[in-house]
């Protein structure tokens, strides 16, 4: 059976179409989710997609946190399901306390757009395990709000338990997307929960997968392959 697979859109959300367009590309049915939906329509994983929900008012993520759709979202992803939240997705997750930390204002104070080097720091999530640990794909990054923080306890953790997931690769800053772009703390550009199933993260893998568009690249492939593997053996 086609794995389903829900994208929500918030009011204010920008890639839920691309991010569907990759849902199929991988081989799954993707499931339009509206953000007042209580009912998750059956889907067996979720995209939270990148935007300015809700107009980003008070904090990126903060009023969406609050949605309809997200009471049930939160219930199921603390249940196992797989979630992945992509940049405002990323701060959606944050502002439930599915994961930890926090984004604030990247340190240049302006919008970054670009094709971003990051390392996959762990094939050990249900968005992850197409990757190998330690390699470095490109995809594209476009935010304002995406320096990563959280206290030295939660960052020292995060690193012991193996949940930073993605690094920004600044191996060869000095070369075209190299670099830290946001100033977030050790260079994190994603992270996962301890059970592995809720990962968010800045960069935009649904914007890479396909050859015939942007770069050519398809490095953001591997996430949704890697979550239907996941569903297919569960
Ligand atoms: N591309 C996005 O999802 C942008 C996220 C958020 N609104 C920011 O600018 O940080």
């Amino acid at each position: 059976m086609t794995a389903r697979i829900g994208v929500v859109t918030f009011p204010g959300t920008l890639d839920d179409r691309d991010t569907q367009r990759a849902v199929r590309v991988a081989g799954a049915e993707a499931v339009p989710l509206w953000h007042r939906d209580k009912d998750l329509k059956q889907v067996d994983a979720v995209v939270l997609p990148g935007g300015f929900s809700y107009g980003d008012y008070l904090r990126a993520g903060a009023i969406s946190r609050f949605s309809p759709v997200m009471a049930t979202i939160i219930g199921q992803a603390k249940a196992g399901m797989p979630v992945l939240g992509i940049c405002n997705g990323f701060q959606v997750l944050c502002e439930a306390h599915l994961l930890p930390g926090a984004m604030l204002r990247n340190t240049e104070l302006h919008f970054v757009c670009r094709d971003q080097r990051l390392r996959v720091e762990t094939a050990a999530t249900a968005w992850t395990a197409d990757y190998a640990a330690g390699q470095e794909i490109s995809i594209p990054l476009k935010n304002i709000d995406g320096r990563y923080t959280a206290d030295e306890h939660t960052l020292d953790e995060l690193e012991a338990e193996g949940r930073v997931a993605f690094r920004y690769a600044t191996a060869g800053a000095t070369a075209d997307g190299y670099g830290n772009p946001n100033g977030s703390l050790r260079d994190i550009a994603g992270i996962t929960n301890a059970a592995g199933n809720v990962v968010g993260l800045m960069p935009h893998p649904e914007h890479a997968v396909e050859p015939l568009v942007g770069t050519g690249r398809t490095d953001g492939l591997g996430f949704f392959t890697s979550v239907l593997k996941k569903l297919v053996t569960a």
